[in-house]
């Protein structure tokens, strides 16, 4: 079904005019690839133009003309078209969320949201919460050890780190436990991943759903039904769990107690979202919050195993400033700059998303290009990352790049911007953050949990949203990455191919 790299690249235009053959809807999604990106950079320049079937667009390459871009950015930026997002909505007559809204609504949404979770002291609430996912995580792996003939070894550890996002991500917006990491998960719990790996492993023909006009449906209405029921799925998980969390609060309101929680309590008792919008707003954000963040764990873990050195010196890092038995809290971390300059490595080097979106709102001039309104721009952030006039030795995992105060506090390089920029950003970044730093510390530090020996092991890294990062990844290989404490009492991550 695929097409292959030079259909793609025969289906392009130059900036310059130099017109190829129309290409069919399947080249976005193979242009969407991170090393398309590279590799149209290399041959176009820094800035060319596509067609993916009747949308036309601009992708841009270069870090000086993205942060033009981004700094040029109105109060309600506009990622892309997301008009079969907004159809499945208005049959269904659901809401939008952040992601899928535009305009004044999403302006209103965005900054009700953006009070409870754009900042690290909002999220630093959730520690506790999170901590306690991380202890299941690690009851986990004994079990699964356990199960196994060796008793050491862990197979597919991604998944693992699937359910632990998943979980440590509802604790947050669901304020409540979905049991992901127990022995038997909940029946509603695995009706949802089901959705979820629905909604991914259908991705392609999802995004097909919105490629392919409608007339076309009744020839090929596979893409667009499988499209409909897994967002019935997500959106059906989440109701659920914010209906329980309204009874909840009905039920202390009743008994004149005082009701206090996280995001979504506020959200219900404030009342600056509608119950639609709060259905929508869960949907999308537990959509965005869990394979991107567990890839990101996997993607540490296994470079922090191809590098025993840095993962020593992170070691002797959380030793020396958190003492040997602490369980970290958010206000730990910023007294660990590795750990945060390897999360943003792992991010720069594998950034999940490949590049990002915006339609412009005005006319621009980029690159000595006119761009007129309402052209679809995507922004290469992979290829910025892993250029050498950003980054030197670009393709080396380096965290220590980040160690210059001026680098790891600056938000404005855009030669890597994993979570976007500005109003229209990432607004789980910090959940994501926290997330990830506390699990690494831990998975780091676990001399604390004593255990002699424990592999695990990852077969293949893509699940999910990995179709995003089939290039440039160890993608064909089979890696064992052991946490160990063999000989030294420190746990160690190998790989063994
Ligand atoms: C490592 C983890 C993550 C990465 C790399 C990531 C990356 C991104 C990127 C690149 C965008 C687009 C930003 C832009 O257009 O400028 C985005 C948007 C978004 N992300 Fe994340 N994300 C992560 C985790 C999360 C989490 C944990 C949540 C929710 C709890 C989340 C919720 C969202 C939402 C709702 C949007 C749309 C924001 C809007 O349009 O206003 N993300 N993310």
């Amino acid at each position: 079904m695929f097409f292959t790299f030079s259909d793609i690249l025969s289906n392009l235009f130059d900036l310059k005019g130099c017109v190829f053959k129309c290409p069919t809807s399947f080249h976005l999604l193979r242009i969407w690839f991170h090393s398309c990106f590279q590799k149209h950079t290399q041959e176009y320049g820094k800035i060319f133009k596509s067609h993916f079937g009747p949308q036309f667009v601009v992708s841009i390459a270069d870090r000086d003309m993205v942060a033009q871009v981004l700094r040029a950015e109105g109060r309600a930026p506009q990622r892309a078209n997301m008009e079969s997002w907004q159809e499945y909505r208005d049959l269904r007559g659901r809401a939008t969320g952040l992601i899928s809204a535009e305009g004044e609504q999403w302006l209103k949404m965005r900054s009700v949201l953006r009070q409870k979770i754009l900042k690290p002291k909002d999220v630093a609430v959730y520690s506790e919460g999170v901590n306690e996912v991380i202890s299941d995580l690690i009851k986990r792996i004994h079990t699964l050890r356990s199960q196994e003939d060796d008793g050491e070894t862990v197979t597919n550890v991604n998944n693992l780190f699937f359910k632990y996002s998943m979980e440590g991500v509802a604790t947050i917006l669901y304020e409540c436990r979905l049991g992901c990491l127990e022995n038997n998960v909940p029946q509603q719990t695995v009706e949802y991943i089901e959705a979820l790996e629905l909604m991914f492993s259908m991705f392609k023909t999802t995004m097909y759903a919105g490629a392919i006009p409608k007339w076309l449906r009744p020839l090929i209405p596979k893409p667009w039904r499988e499209f409909c029921r897994s967002w019935d799925g997500l959106f059906k998980f989440s109701q659920i769990h914010v209906d329980n969390k309204l009874k909840a609060i009905q039920s202390q309101l009743d008994q004149g107690e005082e009701v206090n929680g996280g995001l979504l309590t506020y959200l219900l008792v404030s009342k600056e979202l509608t119950l639609e919008e709060i259905y929508a707003n869960m949907t999308e954000m537990l959509l965005a919050g869990v394979d991107t963040t567990s890839f990101t764990l996997s993607w540490a873990t296994y470079l922090l195993a191809k590098h025993p050195e840095i993962q020593q010196r992170v070691h002797e890092e959380i030793v020396n400033k958190l003492g040997k038995d602490q369980v970290p809290l958010a206000h730990d971390v910023p007294k660990l700059p590795l750990i945060r300059a390897v999360l943003k490595e792992t991010l720069r080097l594998y950034p999940v998303l490949p590049g990002n979106g915006r339609v412009t709102q005005k006319d621009l001039i980029v690159g000595g290009y006119l761009i007129p309104k309402g052209t679809q721009l995507a922004l290469c952030h992979y290829t910025t990352s892993y250029s050498e006039e950003n980054f030197s030795m670009a393709n080396e995992f380096r965290p220590e790049r980040w160690l210059r105060k001026d680098n790891l506090d600056r938000v404005d390089n855009f030669g890597s911007i994993p979570f976007g920029y500005g109003i229209r950003s990432c607004i789980g970044k910090r959940i994501a953050e926290l997330e990830i730093h506390l699990a690494l510390i831990q998975l780091v530090h676990i001399d604390i949990y004593c255990f002699p020996l424990l592999h695990i092991i990852k077969k293949a890294f893509p699940t999910a949203a990995t179709f995003f990062v089939i290039y440039k990844t160890p993608f064909n290989l089979n890696i064992e990455i052991r946490l160990c404490n063999q000989t030294s009492k420190i746990w160690k991550l190998f790989i063994v191919t």
